[in-house]
């Protein structure tokens, strides 16, 4: 199982922020996850990268049970893309540096670099169409080749498990749909990671989404299969507001009723 949550509630401040969430992702499958904003997207994301621990229920991800491994080895197996990051980065480096560094899960010096990760990164680079940019300094890339940059630097631990935390926020339609492209391709690529995706924008769920979870005020709303969850009448009573749904070019779009 890659991540197996049962009945999970966490409390803060005399405040339920997550209530009883079971949430079981399998070998195979890609989640997206939906909420509006505070729904408790960034809350559950950090407990499944044991930042935060249940006030209730249980954990376990990459069949490894909370409270009896070792985080920081798991963590290893765990690759996050979230625009925090960005901060981090010094901007300075090189675009296919950042992506080097990824390997040794550090920020700005690493050892040295054997030909097998240099080809790795190479081959990452490639796959997310980063090529003609890589040997740019970072800090003078648009947002959606640092978002790939970002994914080819995650990608390059090897994670089994790979969160990608509204990767579309602040790009263009064309640079949105660029980088979906790409995240389709990823999910198809050899020994692809399983991916979760968050956003607050169905529209943005692409085929290789085969389950979503619907987070709404810290409760699972609904999961299942995308197709089954995602339907006009569940997205009306989720956004408390009327809303039509069709599908073209095998993705879901929205418009209000
Ligand atoms: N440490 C904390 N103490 C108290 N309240 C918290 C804490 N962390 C989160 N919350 C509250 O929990 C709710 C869920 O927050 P969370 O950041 O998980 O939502 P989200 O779905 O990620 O939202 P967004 O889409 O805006 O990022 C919010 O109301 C937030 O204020």
């Amino acid at each position: 199982m890659i991540v197996d949550i049962e009945n999970v509630s966490w409390k803060r401040e005399k405040q339920w922020i997550l209530k009883d969430i079971s949430w079981q992702i399998r070998q195979g499958e890609h989640w997206s996850l939906v909420g509006l904003n505070g729904s408790g997207k960034t809350t559950l994301l950090n407990m499944i990268n044991g930042y935060i621990w249940p006030t209730k229920g249980s954990i376990s991800v990459l069949d490894q049970t909370f409270g009896r491994c070792d985080l920081r080895e798991l963590r290893k197996d765990i690759g996050w893309v979230s625009s925090s990051l960005q901060q981090h980065l010094h901007g300075e480096e090189t675009a296919k540096h950042i992506v080097i560094s990824g390997k040794f899960a550090t920020i700005g010096l690493y050892d040295q670099v054997s030909t097998d990760i240099e080809e790795q990164a190479e081959q990452l680079l490639t796959l997310l169409n980063c090529q003609i940019f890589k040997d740019r300094r970072y800090d003078t890339l648009s947002q959606g080749e640092r978002q790939r940059i970002l994914i080819a630097r995650a990608l390059m631990a090897e994670p089994k498990l790979l969160i990608l935390d509204e990767p579309c926020t602040g790009l263009d339609i064309i640079a949105r749909e660029q980088l979906l492209q790409i995240i389709e391709k990823v999910s198809k690529a050899p020994q692809a990671p399983t991916l979760i995706y968050v956003t607050h924008h169905v529209e943005e769920i692409l085929p290789c989404f085969s389950h979503t979870l619907m987070l709404k005020k810290g409760e699972v709303y609904q999961l299942g299969p995308t197709e089954k969850v995602l339907t006009s009448t569940l997205l009306t009573d989720f956004f408390d507001t009327p809303i039509k749904v069709y599908q073209q070019q095998e993705r879901l779009w929205l418009t209000l009723a």
